[in-house]
């Protein structure tokens, strides 16, 4: 096993009497990608959502690098190294591409840098902006506006954005949303890229992309945990099969 960077164990999210979370544990590993698969309401959304500390769990508990961060607001644990993309939501469109790495890197340089320090801290900002940038495949973009950016550059942009903040363990909901084959094969070959540094628990309803990049599948139902295991073996279970997966990777 590589080394563990982040374990939810027995997380439950209960809205009013739906348990749209009901006993779920993840761990998420370095140079690793951790599938979420499931039909909708299965509740993929809300264990994202309570692994980035936008909502609290009923029941449960989360330890990030080391530190047991349940119950943390999203701004102390993403300090901790969890990075997740929101989709466009974070994107200033006037602005371009490199403008809005270089603000996200920003975001994350040290808040009490002194005069005396300034010159370096603008270095390492431009340094991990310069990073992300690449990762991301958008060096070529960099110029361009980001509201006149096509829909698979601006979901690029988003993760290149995460990662400028040097997170870890990064949480991806459905970054293939909307793609086209071409934009969808970018999007695989990016998330390649950014693997062997983080811990990626990746969301997404595209079985293609999910079967390449996968190390790790769950497979939720109705809040719980159907089957958790390797692609083969997840790929070979009966019950994924019936529950979700139809006949297409049976
Ligand atoms: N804030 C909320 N209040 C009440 N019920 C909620 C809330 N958020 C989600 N739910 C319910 O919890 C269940 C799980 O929803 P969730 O959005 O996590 O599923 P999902 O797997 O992400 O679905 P999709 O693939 O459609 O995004 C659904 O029945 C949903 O209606």
């Amino acid at each position: 096993m590589s080394e563990v960077l982040l374990e939810a164990s027995r997380l439950t999210k209960r809205f009013g009497g739906l348990a749209a979370v009901n006993d779920v544990s993840v761990r998420l590993e370095l140079g690793r990608i951790h599938a979420v698969i499931g039909p909708n309401g299965a509740g993929k959304s809300t264990l994202t959502n309570l692994l980035s500390g936008d909502l609290a769990p009923s029941t449960g508990s989360i330890v990030l690098g080391g530190a047991d961060v349940t119950g943390w607001t999203p701004e102390r644990i993403s300090r901790q190294g969890l990075g997740r993309s929101y989709q466009k939501t974070n994107i200033f469109l006037p602005f371009t591409v490199w403008e809005n790495v270089r603000l996200a890197a920003q975001s994350r340089a040290p808040r009490a840098a002194s005069w005396l320090r300034r010159a370096s801290s603008f270095a390492d900002t431009n340094a991990r902006a310069e990073r992300a940038l690449e990762l991301a495949g958008l060096q070529g973009r960099r110029d361009a506006i980001a509201g006149t950016a096509s829909h698979g550059e601006q979901r690029q942009l988003e993760i290149a954005m995460t990662l400028a903040t040097e997170p870890r363990v990064l949480l991806l909901d459905e970054p293939l949303a909307g793609m086209g084959t071409a934009e969808a094969e970018r999007m695989v070959g990016l998330l390649q890229r950014i693997k062997p540094g983080h811990a990626v628990l990746l969301v997404e309803h595209d079985m293609d992309a999910v079967f390449a990049l996968a190390d790790r599948l769950t497979v939720m139902v109705n809040g719980q945990v159907i089957a958790s295991g390797t692609p083969a073996q997840v790929r070979a279970d009966a019950n994924v099969q019936s529950a979700y997966l139809g006949e297409e990777h049976g």
